[in-house]
């Protein structure tokens, strides 16, 4: 029979009572009563009530995390006790910490009655993005404890001596991605033991299957130690989740947490649509960037890595700076983009989140998994992914699944997902950690669609069949998707400026632009990785976000003409109030010169002003 690791095995009378504080079990048992009903009426319960190591409570504390999200006070005891976790919770609701501080905890107390050095927990995670960042959540966790816990994250570009040489110490916890840990286990001179595996995470377990790490889950399962204690983590429960229940969990059911969490007044995503012709989303897009109807910081989804790029090269055209993020830009880079945009370094990511075009059974893949979680449950006997064809990008690369992207204000869906399970987890990535926020997504209807000369994507002809499935999924959700009208008309003054600078982005320009900043960010993530990592400070100069300058520049468009903009401020433009965060500290706006020569800048200046008229909708928890 397997036997659990169980915490209230370990003998305690070595520790010191400050320090080490016993596990709850009695917590432990109430929240695996009302583990599946999500009730919140702990809602009072602290971090220190959950029975965790004290150097982690003050780890926590120094975090300003007040008091624990529903999944850290359900899983956190459950996990505490030894148990066998599932558990399903929504985008940015915590999940990370939920697993990583009692992992913590186990090691804490394994160490103080046998200190010898030992791989006691494996973190798999589908990219490195999210390697890098539980990483870092495992170093802000541990920073009273950080001399008897050490990680090493095997995602990085590695030569296998490096990663023997890492290994060979017996790190406490690997954090990796499924292929790497079995290159590690399997070849690689055997530099990764397993034997004294006391934890295994699968972290975003919905996505490891996709990513096509089917065969190195596989070949794992049967290389771990009997009786380990096996937590995995999704926003969503699909039939990936189910595989990998049935490969790891075999004959002993872990405790299910499905965990549908209302947003409490004021949070949440407010999900609005827009229909929409092809270049009518660059008008639109414009005229949202430039007059800036969305506040705060926003993460422009678009189809595929050349759109990246049109995207920015059209923003250029009126000043809007922005950073790209796609699969193809390398690691280093990617990762200190999320860094800095979490530092509010740029207010204004264009990202590609697909793994570029689908094949037909791909496609066909993505609408039965909406369909799955359509149903609500996962159904028996589906066979895991294949690994899919990727493009020329990583493979282990994922932007809007579990990058935790600090206060985004806005996620707008330039191009819709290609699944309803994508869409989720892209508008996952504004309203985290109980705060508000907005999705946007422009939507082609069939009768608009046009293979227009400057798009290719291919989904626009399937936008409303998508729409449908995101719109029914939501729904079960009790979320809707409400419809948002621009101002036909005034938004028609600002069509020549988008057809002007639609008109200097062209397809040599995109690809100069996409060789470009690939050869720049190359050298940068060179320079990142050798030369940063023994100067941390001077990380803040180097940008992501500048000019490629590969389309004609033309001045003119940088400034808006007071003619254009309605007199009666920008509400006349929207059907409504669009952003709700408020601008950060400095304000980016373009300086518009006024008659007089005098700028009109900044936010808040100047009776008259058109835009001043216009109010954020400031959103207070
Ligand atoms: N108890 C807490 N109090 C305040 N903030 C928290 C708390 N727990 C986590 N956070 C913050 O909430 C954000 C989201 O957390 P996390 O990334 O763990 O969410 P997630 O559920 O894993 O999301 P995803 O499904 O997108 O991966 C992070 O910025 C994190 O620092």
């Amino acid at each position: 029979m397997k036997r659990k690791l169980n915490q209230n095995d370990v003998p305690t009378s070595a520790e010191p009572e400050a320090d080490q504080q016993m596990v709850d079990a009695e917590a432990a048992a109430t929240a695996e009563k009302t583990a599946t009903t999500g009730a919140a009426s702990d809602e009072e319960t602290t971090f220190a009530d959950l029975g965790l190591d004290a150097r982690l409570v003050q780890a926590v504390a120094q975090q300003k995390f007040l008091k624990p999200t529903l999944v850290q006070r359900r899983a956190i005891p459950l996990a505490l006790d030894g148990k066998d976790v599932l558990c399903k919770a929504k985008t940015g609701s915590g999940k990370t910490a939920a697993y990583v501080l009692p992992v913590l905890a186990g090691i804490l107390k394994k160490k103080s009655v046998d200190p010898t050095p030992a791989t006691t927990a494996l973190i798999l995670v589908p990219t490195r993005e999210l390697a890098d960042q539980v990483f870092k959540s495992i170093e802000l966790f541990s920073a009273f404890c950080a001399k008897d816990v050490r990680a090493v994250k095997l995602t990085d570009k590695l030569t296998d001596a490096v990663q023997r040489s890492l290994l060979s110490t017996c790190p406490d916890i690997v954090i990796s991605t499924p292929a790497r840990a079995w290159h590690n286990v399997n070849g690689n001179s055997g530099a990764l033991s397993l034997d004294k595996l006391a934890f295994l995470v699968l972290d975003e377990a919905d996505l490891l299957l996709s990513y096509g790490y089917s065969e190195d889950l596989d070949s794992l399962s049967f290389s771990l130690p009997k009786g380990i204690q096996t937590i995995m983590m999704s926003a969503t429960l699909t039939t990936e989740v189910d595989s990998l229940k049935k490969i790891f969990y075999r004959d002993q059911q872990p405790t299910l947490l499905d965990l549908e969490e209302p947003d409490a007044e004021g949070e949440g995503v407010t999900q609005l649509v827009t229909k929409c012709g092809e270049d009518e989303k660059f008008l639109l897009i414009y005229v949202i960037f430039k007059l800036q109807l969305v506040k705060g910081k926003c993460i422009i989804f678009v189809a595929d890595i050349d759109r990246c790029y049109r995207l920015k090269l059209y923003f250029e055209q009126f000043g809007i700076r922005s950073c790209i993020l796609n699969s193809e830009l390398p690691v280093n880079s990617r990762i200190h983009v999320v860094e800095e945009f979490n530092r509010n370094a740029y207010d204004i990511i264009i990202a590609s989140d697909e793994k570029e075009v689908l094949g037909n059974e791909e496609k066909a893949e993505e609408e039965q998994e909406d369909e799955e979680m359509d149903d609500g449950e996962v159904k028996e006997g589906v066979r895991p992914k294949k690994k899919r064809k990727s493009a020329k990008g990583d493979v282990e690369y994922g932007v809007s699944r579990g990058i935790d992207f600090k206060n985004v204000a806005a996620v707008i869906n330039f191009d819709l997902p290609t699944s309803a399970s994508s869409y989720t987890h892209r508008i996952g990535r504004t309203a985290r950690a109980g705060r508000a926020g907005m999705a946007l997504s422009f939507v082609v209807p069939k009768d608009l669609y046009r293979k227009h000369i400057h798009t290719s994507i291919p989904s626009a002809e399937k936008d409303e069949k998508i729409l449908a499935r995101i719109t029914k999924q939501q729904a079960k959700k009790g979320k809707e998707l409400k419809p948002y009208n621009f101002n036909k008309e005034q938004v028609e003054a600002f069509r020549y400026r988008m057809n002007d600078a639609l008109r200097a982005v062209t397809k040599v320009a995109i690809r100069e632009a996409r060789t470009r900043e690939l050869r720049q960010e190359l050298l940068k993530s060179e320079k990142l990785k050798r030369y940063f990592e023994e100067n941390p400070s001077e990380m803040n100069h180097l940008r992501h976000d500048g000019e490629l300058r590969t389309a004609r520049q033309q001045a003119h468009l940088k400034h808006v003409p007071e003619y254009l903009l309605p007199k009666e401020g920008r509400q006349a433009l929207t059907a409504g109030d669009v952003g709700f965060v408020p601008m950060k500290k400095f304000d980016r706006r373009a300086g518009t010169k006024r008659k007089g020569g005098k700028r009109s800048g900044k936010a808040g200046v100047r009776k008259g002003d058109p835009l001043k008229t216009f109010k954020a909708r400031r959103k207070t928890k």
